[in-house]
Order: C-alpha cells, then sequence, then structure tokens
C-alpha cells in the first residue's frame, strides 16, 4: 500500500510543479497530456502543441487564466468546477449553471469507466491540494516517447481518489446488541453519495497476525428489512454477522447500495420485468436502462482502510467485490465462501448468478 501511495504521490507532486503528465484510456490507446496552467502557461501551451492538439481548457469560474483571451484563444474552453471531494461539474455554458453537463458525482465502476477523458483527468487533478484551477490537456497525435514514470493510467486515478482522505468522516459509534451477539457500530458520512454507511465491528478475539474477516454487504430492503425470498440477502446478513462473530475479529460493512447500485426504484422495476416477463435480473437490469452491476467500492475501501482490516478475508462469493478492493489497493488474503442453500423463490436469481455474474457458488 505504501509503495503505491510513494508512486502516486511522485505523480501528484509533478501535477503540483506545474509540470505535464499522461494519461492513457482505459479502453483506447489514446494518449493524453495535461498539466495546469500556472503562470509560465504560454510555455505549456507551446509544449503541448507539439503533440498535435487541439487544446482543451478545463477552468474553474474563479480563474483568473480563463479571463485571459490570447490563451484561451487556442482552446476549447470546458468552465468546470473543482471541488474538495473531488467531485466534478463541467458546464457548457459559463454563465449558466443550469447547463451542467456530464461528469457529476462519480458513484460506481461503471460510471467511472465510461467517463469521459476529461473526467479522469479532473478526477485526478482534483485531488492535488491547492487552488490551482485550471487544467490545460490535448490528445497527443504526434509520435513521441512518453516518460512511463509519468503516464497515469486507471489504477492511479483510482488510487488518487481512494487516498484522498475526505470521502468519509467516522460520525459516530456505539454498541449494539443483536441476534448474534454484540457488536460495536460505526457510522460514516461519505460526501461521493452524500450518505452513511455503517460497520458492525467486532474485535474481541483479536491477536496479533490474525487477519480480519470482513463482509461488505450491499443494502438490500426487500430482503433485509422485509424478509423477501426472491434473493438470499437476508440471510446473507444474519449469516454473516454469526460468522463475523464467532470469528471473533472483523467487520459487516453495510453499504448502500441498493439494488447493486442503481437504487430501489430501478430495482423494483427490474423485478417486475423478472416476474412477469421471464427475464433474468442480469437482463431486466439492462432493460430497466442499468448496468448489471453499478457498484463501486471506494466507500466499503475507505471503510476498511479507516479500521484498519488490511489484508483481509473477504466473505463473499463474488469475485467482483475483490476487484473491487483491489482496485483501491486493499489486498485480499483470502475469499471465504458465503453460500446460502437455494429456494424454490431464489434458484433462478442464484442460478444467474452463478451462470452469469461469475459468483463462486
Ligand atoms: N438490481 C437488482 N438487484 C438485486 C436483485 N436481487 C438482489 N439485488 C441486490 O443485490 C445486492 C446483493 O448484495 P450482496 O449480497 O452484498 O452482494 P452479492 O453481489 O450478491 O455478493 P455476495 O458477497 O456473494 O453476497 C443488494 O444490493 C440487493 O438489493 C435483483 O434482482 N436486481
Amino acid at each position: 500500500m505504501n509503495q503505491l501511495k510513494d508512486r502516486l504521490e511522485k505523480k501528484l507532486d509533478h501535477l503540483r510543479r506545474g509540470e505535464l503528465l499522461y494519461y492513457k484510456a482505459e479502453k483506447s490507446e489514446d494518449v493524453y497530456a495535461f498539466c495546469f496552467l500556472n503562470k509560465s502557461a504560454e510555455l505549456k501551451i507551446a509544449d503541448l502543441m507539439t503533440y498535435g492538439g487541439p487544446l482543451s481548457l478545463l477552468v474553474s469560474d474563479q480563474s483568473e487564466i480563463c479571463q485571459s483571451r490570447e490563451i484561451i484563444e487556442d482552446c476549447t474552453v470546458l468552465p468546470c468546477e473543482f471541488t474538495p471531494q473531488g467531485l466534478i461539474n463541467v458546464f457548457n455554458n459559463q454563465s449558466e449553471t443550469e447547463d451542467r453537463v456530464l461528469l457529476r458525482v462519480v458513484k460506481n465502476h461503471d460510471i467511472l469507466e465510461n467517463l469521459s477523458v476529461e473526467g479522469r483527468i479532473v478526477e485526478f487533478a482534483s485531488n492535488v491540494e491547492g487552488d490551482e484551477h485550471c487544467l490545460i490537456y490535448t490528445k497527443i497525435y504526434n509520435k513521441v516517447n512518453v516518460d512511463s514514470s509519468l503516464l497515469l493510467n486507471e489504477e492511479d486515478v483510482s488510487l488518487s481518489r481512494f487516498f484522498n482522505p475526505r470521502l468519509i468522516e467516522m460520525t459516530g459509534m456505539t454498541e449494539l446488541d443483536l441476534q448474534q451477539g454484540s457488536f460495536k457500530l460505526y457510522s460514516f458520512y461519505s460526501e461521493i453519495d452524500a450518505r452513511y454507511h455503517w460497520a458492525f465491528v467486532c474485535d474481541e478475539k483479536k491477536e496479533e497476525k490474525k487477519t480480519p474477516l470482513v463482509r461488505i454487504e450491499s443494502e438490500c430492503l426487500t430482503g433485509h428489512v422485509f424478509g423477501s425470498l426472491l434473493c438470499d440477502c437476508g440471510d446473507q446478513l444474519s449469516k454473516g454477522l454469526e460468522e463475523i462473530k464467532e470469528y471473533g475479529y472483523g467487520a459487516l460493512v453495510y453499504l448502500r447500495q441498493e439494488g447493486r447500485g442503481i437504487g430501489l426504484k430501478a430495482k423494483l422495476d427490474a423485478y417486475y420485468l423478472q416476474q412477469f416477463h421471464g427475464m433474468d435480473t442480469v437482463d431486466a437490469n439492462i432493460a430497466v436502462g442499468m448496468p448489471e452491476d453499478a457498484r463501486d467500492y471506494l466507500i466499503g475501501a475507505q471503510i476498511i482502510n479507516y479500521l484498519k482490516f488490511e489484508p483481509l478475508k473477504l466473505l463473499t462469493n463474488n469475485p467482483a467485490k475483490i476487484t473491487g478492493l483491489n482496485r483501491y489497493g486493499l489486498s485480499v488474503e483470502q475469499q471465504v465462501s458465503h453460500i446460502i442453500p437455494p429456494s424454490k423463490h431464489n434458484k433462478r436469481y442464484l442460478d444467474t448468478k452463478r451462470d452469469r455474474m461469475g459468483h463462486r457458488i
């Protein structure tokens, strides 16, 4: 983890000094060069022009540089807002805030991947402290040798968000007696989605060198609260708490990712298609215009990091949760299965998780 952090710090430092960094888009061979525009703006523009342009300028509306006609003449100007949480708004019309487009709060992995280059560059840059609010970038067309230590990839952008300390705040802790026994219940507030998330922690059998057992549980109102039989969520929640209690050292991190991150309204629409149109859980999500799984584990990773539960054993059947934590630099030592025997109500759902979503069931 420290190595990753050091590598990242070097790149952030480079940017702080006003030097050029490069970004390689995930699903193409395209490479972009970018930097903050500071006092030596003209020099930077000359540098960037050698790459083949056109140049784009991302500016916050406060930026003085934006006022300078000569500098912006060669650029497409995209006024944007850098916020302390690394949240991004880009305006297509500087004067009208209603005209905000795209690049909104980055909530989940799939949306992250689909964000345009500007979003990824701004995401990275907004993790630089200070009030440098003007970025310039261009796609590289000409052949150039890019120093690989200055080349950002998706991992760097994700890590830069992870190491940004402002994304969650521990807002309270109490003891809670559950059927499974007593837990310390922590609440965390996340600026990313403006929600509270929870961690049920047990450390009574904590020992040196014992790896904590962690479960990440995504919110399921229908299964957890109303006891719906359509999914295995209710049983997984209670069995998860039971196993962590028995092991004596770990946490159940409860993330507000209802319906695999698509929200309750869309999940119920998808349920309708499963009940009355014979679709499975994957096709139904897509039919309601959502990704099959919209979850991102940045908040979960930050909570686990806060609790110092890394490296960890993860109680799950879902490999995407492991890659989701790896993405933020967390090391999962072992996957511990969390299988609930199927019932006639949820068999199809569990079969689909195994056959189409790669769950190890
Ligand atoms: N969109 C959608 N979401 C569902 C459906 N059934 C259950 N869910 C949601 O799926 C999520 C399941 O969360 P988890 O049990 O933590 O995760 P998992 O991906 O099943 O992986 P495990 O760790 O192996 O349990 C919850 O957010 C449920 O609300 C469905 O048919 N459609």
